[in-house]
């Protein structure tokens, strides 16, 4: 997915046209995102046909899918970084077609992104880094923004000498936390994860699911995260979604995933490289069943 991401971060929502639509009011919408209808395609390149996804709030949605099959251009289009040529996509109840400029800053700041290789500033300190959501958006005191930044870099499990060093002088596992510590800069409430574990080896990639839903339950963070990590899958997430022929082919738990005949799914949790079904691992809901 990373060659399509932009390095260093490149600011979300830039394509958003800015129309005059109200944002949806009242009771906060259970659905963090939701898309509809979406067709994204480049010339004759259709990627998305027709594809219809639900994020719920408070879940963690592992989206899955083929190489090339259109995850970044799924997460690119939600976060208005790529034109779609139809459909709806609505981020806690509101069109992001029809947003106000005071809307859309609003709604920015409730967003989180993490991209694949950090994309970090690199002749920025990881202090620096964190900091530049807050030069945006918030009017902080330096001393107030270096406060906020070292409790967040606190927060990913950093030490806080790493405030000061230069994403060069940072190891890969090191570079993730510091990416997730600049996409919590803002407090948000949806956060994107684009293959946080990628890179890292088995024990590095399992302490960052941890601190994925370590944050996601102490938060109350809903995530949106593109992974090819089975272990992320069954660990740390409630619901799978999975794209293939140019829409989601299937949403629903691990279970749902092990139990359909789609091919691509049987191949993927069933193949080579698929684990033994171990019921012990996967994520339990509040009531200790299975959600
Ligand atoms: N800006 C673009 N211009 C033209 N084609 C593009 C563009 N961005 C993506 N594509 C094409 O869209 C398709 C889906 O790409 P995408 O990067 O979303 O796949 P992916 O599922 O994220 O893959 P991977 O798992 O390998 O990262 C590919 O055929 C890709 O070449």
């Amino acid at each position: 997915m990373q060659k399509n991401l932009p390095s260093p971060v490149k600011k979300p929502f830039t394509l958003l046209r800015r129309g005059s639509a109200r944002v949806a009011r009242g009771a906060a919408p259970e659905i963090a995102i939701s898309v509809r209808d979406l067709i994204v395609g480049f010339g004759d390149n259709l990627v998305l046909n027709g594809l219809d996804l639900d994020v719920r709030r408070g879940e963690v949605l592992g989206f899955v899918g083929g190489s090339g099959t259109g995850k970044s251009v799924l997460t690119r289009a939600i976060l208005g970084l790529t034109p779609k040529r139809a459909g709806r996509i609505e981020l806690f109840g509101s069109d992001i077609d029809h947003v106000s400029r005071a809307e859309y800053d609003a709604l920015e700041r409730r967003i989180g992104v993490m991209f694949q290789g950090g994309a970090l500033f690199s002749g920025l300190t990881v202090k620096q880094n964190v900091q530049v959501p807050m030069r945006e958006h918030l009017k902080l005191s330096p001393r107030l923004a270096d406060e906020l930044a070292m409790l967040k870099i606190e927060l990913v499990g950093l030490s806080l000498d790493a405030a000061d060093k230069f994403p060069s002088e940072l190891s890969g596992g090191m570079i993730k936390r510091a990416a997730l510590a600049r996409a919590l800069a803002l407090d948000p409430e949806l956060l994107f994860l684009d293959e946080p574990t990628s890179g890292l080896d088995p024990i590095g990639a399992a302490e960052f699911d941890d601190l994925i839903s370590t944050l996601q339950k102490t938060l109350g963070l809903t995530v949106f995260m593109v992974t090819h990590d089975l272990d992320s899958l069954y660990s740390i997430c409630d619901r799978i979604a999975a794209l293939a022929d140019e829409k989601v082919i299937a949403t629903g738990p691990i279970e749902t995933m092990l139990a359909s005949d789609h091919p691509w799914l049987q191949a993927y949790f069933h193949g080579k490289r698929a684990r033994q079904f171990d019921p012990s691992v996967i994520k339990r809901g509040a009531n200790g069943a299975g959600l």
